[in-house]
């Protein structure tokens, strides 16, 4: 049996305005380091330990993983950062307020935006000052590859392509692995391992800074899965579907 850990960023500063970001960089707010902190303590108090880690090459996810890492005294192990692992490129709705948005477009259509897994957010024109194809740590994209907006679809493309090209095979090899990433890239892995359907996902939201632990058999199908550091009932929307328990 593999032990795999999933971790979505803690609270960021946008996440506390209730604002749109996708690929903006927007760092964590006081709250979100104090989640990160509190998810390392919970994996140490629990034993987990991790050979290798990886994440977006977003500051949110970077720095929720470095204080994760903090906590467990484990901040030698190797760090593999990637766009793929990036948040979902959410176009031109960047920057916007979701409240604001929801009363301009209606709630059924910035539904539709956040949740549906094959409607995309209106693009970002490559003359938008959020269109950050030039900006360094993007260097490595190919032409073409830096997107002007995303579906769920195309977010689960790049991070399942990352999946196979190198996390399954380092889980494989006997790597323990944690993965510090972004509500909708989760959202995307879980949608792939767990085999969901069409928007059979469209309800499930990922808390943030909360430990996902996913163990899966020796072919890497997730047998079940649960937090680390609930306290109470699990609001049923942060459950993804084979969720069993959470334990004690
Ligand atoms: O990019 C964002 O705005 C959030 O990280 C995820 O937002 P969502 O819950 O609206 O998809």
């Amino acid at each position: 049996m593999k032990k795999i850990v999933l971790i979505r960023h803690g609270q960021s500063l946008w996440n506390l305005e209730n604002k749109f970001t996708g690929w903006t960089d927007v760092d964590l707010s006081d709250n979100g380091l104090e989640e990160a902190r509190k998810a390392g303590k919970i994996l140490a108090q629990n034993g987990y330990c991790f050979d290798l880690a990886y994440t977006s090459v977003l500051k949110r996810s970077i720095r929720t993983l470095w204080l994760v890492l903090h906590e467990m005294d484990l901040m030698w192990i190797p760090v593999f950062k990637c766009w793929k692992l990036n948040e979902r490129h959410y176009g031109a709705l960047q920057g916007l307020n979701k409240q604001e948005t929801i009363e301009k477009y209606g709630e059924e259509q910035v539904h539709l935006w956040r949740r549906s897994v094959d409607v995309r957010p209106p693009a970002l024109t490559p003359d938008d000052e959020r269109y950050e194809a030039d900006d360094p740590k993007y260097k490595s994209l190919k032409k073409g590859e830096f997107p002007l907006t995303e579906n769920l679809s195309d977010t689960e493309k790049r991070v399942v392509s990352y999946w196979h090209e190198k996390i399954a095979p380092a889980i494989l090899q006997g790597q323990k692995v944690i993965i510090s990433a972004h509500g909708n890239t989760l959202r995307a892995l879980i949608k792939y391992l767990d085999q969901i359907p069409g928007d059979g996902i469209a309800s499930l939201n990922i808390p943030t800074g909360t430990p996902l632990v996913y163990e899966l058999n020796d072919n890497l199908v997730p047998i079940r899965h649960y937090y680390l550091g609930i306290e109470g009932p699990i609001p049923q929307e942060n459950i993804p579907r084979h969720i069993i328990h959470s334990p004690k």
